[in-house]
């Protein structure tokens, strides 16, 4: 039944996302009305909708799905805007200012760094392949909580985002259950500049916060940056910042996390 249910709508370096407050467990929503919320124009608009749900581990658990309605693996920008809207909902950090919280079975740990700022250490990363034959092309690829291929180019302006990151996003021969792709332009040797093609969203998106891990770890193992905390420069403009242990199991990601607005929705 389609009933009025409480919304507030974050940027997170312009990955954007609608979040619901679901710790009563109130709310259930088909995938056909979540991708219905997430269309632009016609509903709220968002890359993706997070319900706050609880847990018996941690202060809540994330519950994310893609704009196209399914539950997506972990989102590092929704991650960090989880825990900004729990935050404005009362959700108390411990007292050495962590918030915990679940995602996708996985513990993570978070901490507000300064005005709507939210840093978040994330998952071990897995899965790297160094160097991928797409055929005349080649990528990298690594798993941070999602999968991400990366290609470096130069001018990353003039880069077909969506055409050529929709044929690698569908190459399953290499990557089964499809990939998130990124295209990166290294500019010093602590910062590149990034755009991204998300899975889910079927879609360039204005930052993509595990893709930014993901470049950010794959610029620096295969010798193209040289520091451990690096600046990432996304297609909405905004800066994310990647820092990480020398054997890159310590890893955080850092940026902004802002309420754009508050509302109210019928659906269900
Ligand atoms: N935008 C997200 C990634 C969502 C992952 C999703 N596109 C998928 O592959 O399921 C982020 O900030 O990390």
């Amino acid at each position: 039944m389609r009933r009025e249910i409480p919304f507030s709508k974050l940027s997170g370096a312009g990955n954007d996302f609608i979040i619901m407050d679901n710790r009563d467990r109130s709310i259930t929503l088909e995938a056909s009305a979540i991708r219905a919320l997430c269309t632009r124009r016609t509903g709220i608009g968002a890359d993706g909708l997070i319900l706050i749900e609880p847990s018996e581990t941690a202060s809540f658990s994330m519950l994310y799905h893609n704009a196209d309605g399914l539950p997506g693996t972990m989102c590092g920008n929704g991650g960090r805007c989880a825990v900004w809207f729990a935050r404005s909902i009362g959700v108390q950090p411990d007292a050495g200012g962590c918030f915990r919280f679940e995602a996708n079975g996985d513990p993570y740990q978070a901490w507000v760094s300064g005005p709507e700022t939210v840093r978040l250490r994330m998952r071990e990363p897995r899965g790297i392949r160094d160097e991928i034959d797409l055929g005349g092309q080649y990528c990298a690829f690594i798993d941070t909580g999602s999968p991400h291929a990366v290609i470096r180019t130069e001018g990353l302006d003039a880069v077909d985002v969506v055409g050529e990151g929709r044929a690698i996003r569908h190459r399953t021969d290499i990557f089964p259950g499809g990939t998130n792709v990124n295209f990166i332009e290294v500019t010093a040797t602590d910062s590149i500049d990034l755009r991204t093609f998300e899975r889910g969203v079927e879609d360039e998106t204005l930052a993509c916060g595990t893709g930014a891990v993901a470049a950010a770890l794959l610029s620096r193992r295969l010798g193209m940056t040289s520091a451990d905390s690096i600046r990432v420069r996304v297609k909405s403009g905004d800066m994310l910042n990647v820092t990480f242990s020398e054997d890159m199991r310590e890893v955080y990601l850092t940026g902004p996390a802002v309420i754009v607005y508050t509302g109210v929705v019928k659906a269900g």
